[in-house]
């Protein structure tokens, strides 16, 4: 008996890689990419995995960095994103960049090559037909509109976003919390929280407005043509407020009230700046309200003039653009499939992650997990540990929801970074053997995220490697 395919709808980022890993595995896929047939306001060739915009991967650093180990990752689980990339690399020092053309026409020409591979130039304009029991939506962020009014209303009205406004995200561990402190406001004990839920970080009159007047000057990117709709009510950029008038903001995401400054109760602040958390491991906060879309090297600029931030680290800086992406931890199980309709799962950045790789790795996730499921083999997600793990469960659930504002959604996409691994164990030895000398805070930050990426590596390696034991039983 032929096994029936499993079909994937979009040939970009993640619709390319889903469809080699499934048939990498030996099941047919068939791929529906309506490039050919219809446009993206971004996208300007028919190739497979076109990169719209830069032409890089970012750090290809695999001891240092989030996304140089994902890089590490995917290689080591056949990725043709990756393969394709390191063979048409062009140089850019630490970065992995590649010529934009030949690495798309190579990824194409892998496809269309591979005998269990079907590539199909047609727009699918609703959800998958009941006969496609095993399906992967791919499409992106710019998902063509039939479609996503299709995934609209099979997951509610607030499940998909359609314009993104992205606050930025700073690492925990660079707030200066002798100046900021814990608190909700009004001291509301929300579910699950107890009170002190939120990081705040004051500012005197003067301050303030020194701040307003930097978010007016500083240097903003421009819209481009196809981003459409400038801004959704009630996520107008912290910019645009501070434009409205010195007092807006004060009224506003900076609004004062219902806080008393812990480490100085009698001093009422004049503002103040609120950091959400943003994961549930607490490595991660949100800057409440700050979507911008300030240049970047602005907003480390500004943002760091706020008391508490000086030596703050992003996660993820703030932007504005189109974006369609779903509401994934509500949404997905822990293999990317629609809870309401099993087989059918998403993939890539319309699953909430950000950037090439990333959306690659969750499309090299989502294939094998429907590959797996149409083989029979039992479906083995990997280690939270793993860059693999740690963007899947940013994706399918590791994300707070806020207690104030019940029922708004928080989860918002996001690059893979080290504040979504879980912490290391407290005995893991960070000194490298024999080391003389004074181990410096820098030092010990460095051997910190190589021990964080020794351990992914290893754990990848165990996780791929059970996986091929359950392909050859
Ligand atoms: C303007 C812009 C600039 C960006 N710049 C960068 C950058 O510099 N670096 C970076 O890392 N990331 C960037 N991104 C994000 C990047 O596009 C994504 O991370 C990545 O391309 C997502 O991969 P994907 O496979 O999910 O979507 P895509 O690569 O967009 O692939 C989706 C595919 O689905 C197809 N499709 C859509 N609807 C349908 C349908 N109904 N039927 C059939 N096919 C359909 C599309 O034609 C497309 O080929 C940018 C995004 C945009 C919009």
């Amino acid at each position: 008996m032929t096994t029936p395919p499993i079909h994937v709808v979009g040939g970009g980022l993640a619709g390319s890689e889903a469809a080699w890993q499934i048939a990498s595995a030996g099941v047919p896929v068939v791929i529906h990419e309506m490039r050919g047939v219809r446009g993206t306001e971004a996208h300007k060739t028919d190739d497979l995995a076109e990169l719209v915009c830069s032409n890089s991967f970012r750090s290809d650093d695999a001891e240092n960095n989030a996304v140089g180990l994902l890089h590490a990752e995917m290689r080591l689980a056949n990725s043709l994103i990756m393969a394709s990339g390191d063979a048409h690399q062009v140089p850019a020092g630490g970065a992995l960049a590649v010529d934009r053309d030949s690495f798309s026409a190579a990824v194409t020409a892998r496809l269309e090559a591979h005998p269990l591979v079907t590539v199909l130039r047609e727009e699918i304009s609703g959800l998958p037909p009941a006969e496609w029991d095993q399906a992967i939506i791919a499409t992106g962020p710019l998902t063509a509109p039939s479609l996503a009014e299709a995934i609209r209303a099979e997951t509610g009205a607030d499940a998909l976003a359609f314009f993104d406004a992205i606050a930025p995200i700073v690492h925990f561990d660079t707030i200066d919390m002798e100046t900021a402190w814990f608190q909700s406001r009004y001291d509301k004990v929300g579910p699950g929280g107890t009170g002190k839920d939120y990081v705040n970080c004051p500012m005197d009159k003067d301050r303030y407005f020194a701040f307003v007047q930097a978010l007016i000057d500083g240097g903003k990117t421009e819209f481009k043509e196809w981003e459409g709709t400038p801004y959704f009510d009630g996520c107008l950029p912290i910019e645009v407020m501070a434009e409205r008038g010195v007092e807006t903001l004060r009224h506003g995401p900076m609004k004062p009230m219902g806080l008393t400054n812990a480490h100085d109760p009698a001093v009422k602040a004049y503002a103040v700046v609120q950091l959400r958390q943003d994961n549930a491991l607490g490595t991660l906060y949100n800057m409440v309200g700050f979507q911008t879309k300030l240049k970047h090297a602005e907003q480390v600029r500004i943002f760091r003039m706020i008391p508490g931030l000086k030596n703050a680290e992003f996660a993820r800086l703030g932007g504005l653009h189109r974006n369609t992406y779903i509401n994934s931890p509500v949404l997905l199980d822990g293999s990317l499939q629609l809870k309401s309709r099993p087989g059918l799962r998403f993939a890539g950045q319309i699953t909430g992650c950000e950037g090439y790789v990333e959306s690659a790795a969750i499309g090299l996730l989502a294939g094998r997990f429907a590959a797996a499921e149409r083989l029979g083999r039992p479906l083995s997600t990997p280690p939270a540990t793993t860059a693999f793990g740690a963007l899947l469960g940013h994706i399918t659930g590791g994300h707070i929801v806020s207690d104030d504002e019940p029922g708004k959604r928080s989860f918002q996409p996001m690059n893979v970074n080290f504040g979504l691994f879980p912490p290391l164990d407290p005995g893991t030895k960070l000194k490298p053997e024999g080391f003389e000398g004074r181990f410096r805070g820098k030092d010990k930050a460095s051997a910190k995220k190589r021990a964080v990426t020794a351990r992914a590596l290893a754990d990848c390696k165990a996780w791929l490697g059970l996986e091929m034991r359950q392909a050859a039983e």
